[in-house]
């Protein structure tokens, strides 16, 4: 196949019997009927997983993610390993911003860490916006990794404007986001531009992604519950729309998600997504009566809960599947991402029985 007849156009109408167009994870994206509910969890790839530790062993983070290689065995160690329904890139969301020019790292047990905050007009003139030439190793890594999954689809990801500029204000995570917060109410017009600038590399890197051939790409606007419906409406909202709607005629369905967003679940949705993603707060058919009933839902399943004995996760597990049905497309998925001390034998076991209980509700119709 040549690279034009991968590119998003083919993609489009490419939804032959058993590709990753007509997989359950794509259908259930879609809205349409699926065998199964998919599954899959945010973070499944990474620190759970022995195999995983021991590749990374002696590779910093961040170089990991530069090394297609490394990228693709590590993106399909957990599909191998709980057989879930779609593959998330190895990657990470401050990936795009080093390529940018931001001068940054990824510490271990603490995340990413700036050299020199971003919080002046000149700061925001520093991030450069990228091309594919920025990141020859995402394009590369996602070629490969079509190849290797056959059927099953892979998720390309970037982070949100506000999440991203959570990182780049303060310098590092944070509880608070003050100094973010600090920016963004005093000065609204910096705060604009620097949206606006991570918006333009947020929508390129998924644009390097699509064209490479992702099947569906996730927005993560992480730490956006840490703002009202009205902040996020004003500061917010106007940038995420930037990057999802640029995406709308890409082919490929757009996936919201962030947490402690019980009050912005409907905005996120307004942002131009198929699927929002709902933490442990909400329950998936409350969440799809803030989000409307033509988007389809994903999440709800408390990390934490996978630390408890089975018949704790079994029950949460069935719930989940039932209050999912109120949606129009449900996605099976964690609230957040998987914590690095869960056993991989849970991981493995929700699989099953998601798709266990659900193909036995498809067969009795
Ligand atoms: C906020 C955020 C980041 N990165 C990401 C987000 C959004 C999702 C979320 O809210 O969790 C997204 C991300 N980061 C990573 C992925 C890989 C794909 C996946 O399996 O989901 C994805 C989708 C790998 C990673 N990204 C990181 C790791 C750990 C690196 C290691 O192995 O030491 C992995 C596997 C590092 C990272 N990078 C970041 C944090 C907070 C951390 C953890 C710091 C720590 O506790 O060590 C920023």
């Amino acid at each position: 196949m040549t690279t034009e007849t991968t590119g998003t156009a083919a993609r489009d109408g490419d939804s032959r019997p058993g590709g990753p167009a007509d997989s359950p994870f794509i259908r259930a994206c879609r809205r349409r009927p699926t065998p199964h509910t998919p599954v899959w969890f945010m973070r499944q790839a990474g620190r759970s997983l022995p195999e995983y530790r021991e590749i990374r062993a002696s590779v910093p983070m961040l170089e990991s993610c530069r090394r297609p290689e490394l990228v693709t065995e590590i993106t399909l160690q957990p599909v191998r390993r709980h057989g879930v329904d779609a593959a998330i890139l190895f990657s990470d969301i401050v990936v795009p911003v080093a390529a940018a020019g931001v001068d940054l790292d990824i510490v271990p047990g603490t995340g990413p860490v700036v050299a020199e905050p971003i919080r002046t007009a000149a700061d925001v003139q520093r991030i450069r916006p990228i091309t594919r030439e920025d990141v020859p190793y995402v394009d590369e890594a996602v070629r490969q990794l079509v190849v290797e999954l056959g059927d099953t689809p892979l998720i390309g990801f970037a982070g949100a404007p506000f999440t991203l500029a959570s990182y780049l204000v303060e310098g590092g995570p944070s509880r608070t986001h003050a100094k973010t917060k600090a920016l963004m109410y005093g000065d609204e017009e910096l705060w604009h531009a620097l949206c606006d600038r991570l918006a333009e590399v947020t929508l390129a890197f998924l644009r390097v992604q699509i064209e490479a051939g992702v099947s569906a790409v996730q927005l993560f606007d992480s730490w956006a519950g840490a703002l009202s419906e009205a902040d996020y409406r004003r500061y917010v909202l106007p940038h995420s729309t930037a990057v999802l709607s640029g995406l709308a005629h890409a082919g490929v369905p757009r996936i919201h998600f962030g947490v402690g967003t019980a009050e912005l679940l409907g905005a996120m949705g307004e942002a131009g997504a198929d699927v929002v993603g709902v933490d442990w707060r909400t329950p998936l058919d409350v969440a799809t009566g803030r989000i409307g009933a033509d988007k389809a839902v994903q999440g709800n399943l408390d990390p934490c809960v996978l630390l408890a004995p089975w018949p704790v996760v079994e029950a949460e597990v069935r719930r989940i599947l039932e209050q999912g049905r109120a949606a129009p497309g449900h996605v099976f998925n964690l609230g957040h991402g998987v914590l690095p001390e869960t056993d991989p034998e849970v991981l493995t076991r929700v699989v099953a029985l998601v798709h266990e209980l659900s193909s036995r509700r498809a067969d009795q119709g």
